[in-house]
């Protein structure tokens, strides 16, 4: 039977309980409207502790004054029943007086790997990502915590701050889940319209177009100007499409340890993708 945590009161104690039984814990962050690629980080943390304890919280301080806070998806009791069919151990699903309280005044600010792609576009992410995902960490005290390569800034920035602040817990990657036809799994897939999610695809198609561009001698600047033009072609309108060092996501150096990486509009919704060259 999963348990249901929604104050740190109570998840410390699930969390004492699993200590004194001698049991690990994963932990599996998340802001519900859960799908696939989510139950697959259940199943890759799973694969690396005793106990699952997955995290249902829709983060204020990570949306900006005109995104989709609002309107974000919220289906508490479907996530509950996937959640409990996945076996896992515990479920913490804070309201937001009990995750930063009324006199709230701490926040993580990033550099490093939080420069540009993103945060160029979304000013405030990173800063409401570190502080949320800080606090979700030293709540549970979980031995790992597993998070989606789909979201490939957002990981890096979580295993920097986790690296930089000393926190005892070992961060893990987890590939991106696709649809058949390579749309990466996503909770805001559900704004696209029919013709929309029909096309939806060819951010992915465009940054394999890229890859293959580069990977039979052009330039880099000829290959992601080709993404580009594709994606206008189906009436996207990207906020990036960039090559990055995938271990810093600074500049590239070397062409053999690349990360591309793209956001780009379609409609009223904002994809991302990325892929390793
Ligand atoms: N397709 C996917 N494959 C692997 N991991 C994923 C996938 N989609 C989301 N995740 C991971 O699940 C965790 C929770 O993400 P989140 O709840 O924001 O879901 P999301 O589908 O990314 O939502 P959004 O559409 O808001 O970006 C993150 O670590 C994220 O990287
Ligand atoms: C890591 C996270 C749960 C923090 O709110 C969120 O950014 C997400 O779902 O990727
Ligand atoms: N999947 C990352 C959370 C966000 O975009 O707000």
């Amino acid at each position: 039977m999963t348990k249901v945590c929604r104050t740190i009161a109570s998840l410390r104690q699930t969390q004492s309980a699993l200590k004194a039984a001698g049991r690990s814990s994963a932990l599996v962050p998340t802001m519900g409207a859960l799908h696939d690629g989510h139950l697959a980080l259940v199943t890759h943390a799973a694969s690396l502790a005793d106990a699952v304890i997955a995290t249902i919280f829709v983060n204020p301080t990570q949306f900006g004054p005109n995104e989709d806070l609002d309107r974000y998806p919220r289906q508490e009791q479907a996530d509950l029943d996937a959640l409990q069919r996945a076996g896992v151990h515990a479920v913490f699903m804070p309201d937001v007086e009990e995750m930063y309280g009324s006199h709230d005044a701490t926040r993580i600010l990033m550099e490093g790997p939080a420069l540009g792609l993103e945060s160029d576009f979304r000013p405030h992410f990173f800063q409401g990502v570190a502080t949320v995902v800080s606090r979700l960490l030293l709540a549970s005290m979980c031995d790992i915590a597993v998070f989606g390569e789909k979201d490939y800034q957002q990981l890096l920035v979580i295993k920097r701050m986790v690296a930089d602040l000393k926190i005892p817990v070992a961060i893990q990657g987890s590939p991106t889940v696709r649809e058949a036809d390579g749309l990466a799994l996503s909770s805001r897939n559900a704004y696209l319209s029919e013709d929309e999610r029909e096309r939806a695809p060819e951010l992915n198609r465009a940054l394999q177009i890229c890859r293959e561009t580069l990977r039979s001698g052009a330039s880099e600047a000829d290959a992601l100007a080709k993404a580009v033009a594709h994606v206008k072609a189906f009436d996207f309108r990207p906020d990036y499409i960039e090559l990055r060092d995938a271990q810093t996501l600074g500049p590239l150096q070397d062409l053999g340890s690349a990360r591309l990486l793209a956001a780009a509009w379609l409609g009223k919704t904002r994809l991302i993708d990325n892929i390793a060259v």
